[in-house]
């Protein structure tokens, strides 16, 4: 399909194992599911603080940024969302190219299309943390208030209410946000790293 419309890959000449070393820290994706008001964007956000301070290449693409953007246009029925998920994976994976540790904030409510990013990666450069908190605490936070639109109809399918949530089978890490402080839950993720020896 490539040869017929005349692409060619280029390989770039600097690697990523180059881009590594010289960042001294391995890169990888941090993908982060979970409904909406679980905390995704605050862990992310923290984590990549955290990160930073610690002088590693690290950066957030958080669902509600890339929606005004890249992927203004799309909504949020399921071939929508499957589609919104593809272009983050993909994105994902440039970012991990250039040596990054790029974590997403996104829904990602559906199975399959997680399964998409992951296989877009080599196993140790793709973690998924589910952050996992009950629908009846992320709609008592309602940050944005939607779920409130969501119960009375003003927003169809929203996640949880009115479209589904699939929870992850077998994430590498799962952190239950009415549990552990964001502080801790950033400690955590940061020991997986060590463990994992890409910090
Ligand atoms: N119908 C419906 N369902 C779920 N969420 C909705 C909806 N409409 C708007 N929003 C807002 O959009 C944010 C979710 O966008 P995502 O790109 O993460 O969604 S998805 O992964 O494609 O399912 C989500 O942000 P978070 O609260 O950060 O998860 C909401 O603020
Ligand atoms: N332990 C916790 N971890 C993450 N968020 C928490 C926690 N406790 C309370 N919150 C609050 O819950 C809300 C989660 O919102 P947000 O991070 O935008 O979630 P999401 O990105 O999943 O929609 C924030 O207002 C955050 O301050």
């Amino acid at each position: 399909m490539g040869e017929k419309q005349n692409i060619i890959w280029h390989q770039s000449t600097i690697t990523k194992i180059d881009r590594q070393l010289q960042n001294k820290h391995k890169s990888c994706a941090i993908w982060f599911t979970g409904l909406s008001g679980s905390g995704k964007s605050s862990l992310a956000n923290a984590l990549d603080h955290c990160l930073f301070t610690k002088n590693i290449q690290s950066y957030v693409l958080d669902g509600d940024n890339i929606r005004h953007g890249l992927n203004k246009g799309l909504g949020f029925s399921q071939i929508d969302r499957k589609e919104n998920i593809r272009r983050i994976g993909e994105v994902s994976k440039l970012f991990v190219d250039s040596g990054q540790i790029v974590s997403t904030a996104f829904i990602s409510p559906f199975r399959e299309d997680r399964l998409q990013v992951r296989e877009l990666f080599p196993k140790d450069e793709f973690i998924e943390v589910y952050v996992k908190c009950p629908i009846s605490i992320c709609e008592s936070r309602d940050p944005k208030g939607l779920y409130k639109k969501a119960r009375s109809g003003e927003i169809i399918e929203f996640t949880g209410v009115s479209s589904p949530y699939e929870e992850p089978t077998n994430p590498e890490l799962v952190i239950e946000t009415d549990q552990l402080t964001i502080s801790e839950s950033v400690d955590l993720i940061i020991q997986y790293l060590k463990i994992k020896r890409i910090l």
